[in-house]
């Protein structure tokens, strides 16, 4: 068990407001948030002066050691979380993918994610589960898998990728109405697989088999037209919905579009999305533009990154995650000769709460109130664990960060800790460093080195019905009621 920690002279900051106080932590929780904490001899202390108090940062998208595509992701739970700490994310929820379709069981994919993760984890861990075929068994299994004992609250629903992971409408719509019936959240990735399919055969008929391609066979369009039908399947099905990493103004306005209907519908998008756009699809280095496939791309409107960040501040997108999912070059290099095998992902983890605060704080576009909100609060509450997490106050888990506003640090892959020959934000200058980072009360970061213990990461139970999200959802049932006409 770490010493008691006394955090001084820093100024907290939560998503409702900021303030000068100390932070007392003791067997991981937060004891006690007040203007003058005396230290005692026993007391680790921390001099927070000039610097930012926040909750650690948590990613509510990764996918680390995923197998996909015949390959695995190069940051396991080990050296993602390390990652994850080195940048100030103290939490993360990964993506579990059972092999549904050939039969394996939403448990037994669950167990193989746990198994991987329990030994390796440096800092919190939750998992979301993905289904990627409807069965005549998934509305019982997913009964049992968000139980408390299991502690899963959301499902993942790929429109993308034809042939392995992507569900057709009729089974999402299915599983979103027994989400509903669970209260557990359904989270979509948004594209029109069927037509991407389509549009990827043509253009490497046409010759088009470089990076470019990727991005040709999925117009943003196709992202737009797949968000809006999540988001009108998901009202059919009365379920509130959370659409992954949002690319593009068109996936943000059919956001919008339903909110405004009234339905309960939340944005992610991503540190990537925040920061690049996809003119390096174009590059004539294949291998530089290979590194940024990922699904769907990075938009090829210069001006959607900063359009992203205003959502974010006016509350039209809610939080960021970053699809943290790291294939390194001789992967990347499987799709020489055709795109459409270049396995898709980037990294992010390690980078997002300084992308964000450079992209959002620094740039004047959010305050740092908001910042909290849409790198950690917002998450914990949405996947029920707020308090506990994403916030500085007493009984809060005491996962923090001593931030530094004024400091700045240059991205590089010489620098990070991903597992990864590459970093997609190569020399971005950020302000924004997290200095110090602790989980549940231990310091993992400091002076820029890694303290972590692998293992020393615990999972944390989601329990379903977030009152966050589901608060008005027997109203909502109640007012969807089929309307009988009596007849004589
Ligand atoms: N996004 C991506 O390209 N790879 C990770 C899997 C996914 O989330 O779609
Ligand atoms: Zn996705
Ligand atoms: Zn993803």
């Amino acid at each position: 068990m770490s010493p008691p920690l006394v955090i001084k002279n820093g100024t907290v900051v939560n998503e409702d407001g900021m303030f000068k106080a100390d932070v007392l932590v003791k067997n991981g929780i937060i004891v006690e948030v007040s203007p003058n904490i005396t230290p005692l001899p026993e007391m680790e202390l921390i001099d927070a002066t000039d610097r930012l108090v926040i909750p650690g940062g948590i990613d509510p998208h990764t996918h680390m050691q995923m197998p996909y595509m015949g390959e695995v992701t190069k940051d396991d739970f080990l050296k993602g979380t390390e990652a994850a700490v080195a940048g100030g994310t103290t939490m993360i929820i990964d993506f579990c993918c059972p092999d549904h379709r050939n039969g394996e069981s939403l448990m037994a994919g669950y167990a193989r994610w746990r198994s991987w993760a329990d030994p390796k984890v440096c800092c919190d861990y939750g998992l979301s589960v993905a289904i990627t075929q409807w069965r005549p068994e998934t509305a019982e299994q997913m009964a049992v898998i968000t139980s408390p004992e299991f502690g899963v609250n959301s499902f993942k629903f790929y429109m993308a990728y034809e042939g392995t992971l992507m569900v057709k409408d009729d089974e999402m719509y299915r599983a979103m109405q027994e989400c509903a019936k669970l209260r557990a959240l359904a989270r979509v990735h948004a594209e029109n697989g069927s037509v991407i399919k389509e549009k990827e055969q043509d253009l490497l008929a046409k010759g088009v088999t470089g990076p470019e391609g990727h991005t040709q066979s999925r117009p943003e369009e196709i992202e737009a037209e797949a968000t809006n039908r999540a988001c009108v399947l998901a009202a059919q099905a009365n379920c509130p919905v959370y659409i992954v990493h949002v690319m593009t103004k068109g996936a943000a306005a059919a956001i919008s579009y339903h909110r405004s209907l009234g339905s309960i519908v939340f944005g992610e998008p991503i540190a990537a999305g925040l920061a690049l756009d996809g003119s390096h699809y174009y590059d004539e280095d294949w291998l530089h533009a290979a590194r940024y496939v990922m699904s769907p791309p990075l938009s090829r409107d210069p001006t959607t990154p900063e359009l992203l960040m205003k959502l974010l501040a006016a509350g039209e997108l809610h939080l960021t995650g970053t699809d943290n999912c790291t294939y390194d070059c001789r992967q990347k290099s499987l799709g020489k000769g055709n795109f459409t095998k270049i396995p898709n992902g980037i990294n992010g983890v390690e980078d997002r709460m300084s992308v964000v605060w450079e992209k959002g704080v620094h740039s004047g576009i959010i305050d740092p109130m908001r910042y909290v909100s849409i790198t950690s609060a917002t998450a914990a509450k949405i996947f029920n664990i707020y308090p506990k997490k994403g916030r500085i106050a007493v009984g809060s888990d005491a996962d923090i960060v001593i931030f530094n506003p004024k400091a700045y640090r240059t991205i590089s892959k010489d620098t990070h800790h991903h597992n990864l020959d590459f970093n997609i934000f190569e020399g971005i200058k950020c302000h924004g460093v997290a200095e110090i980072t602790i989980s549940r009360g231990r310091i993992v970061w400091a002076d820029g080195k890694l303290q972590t213990v692998p293992g020393s990461g615990k999972f944390v139970p989601l329990l379903a019905n977030s009152p966050f999200v589901f608060s008005t959802q027997e109203i909502r049932e109640k007012k969807a009621e089929p309307r009988i006409v009596e007849r004589l």
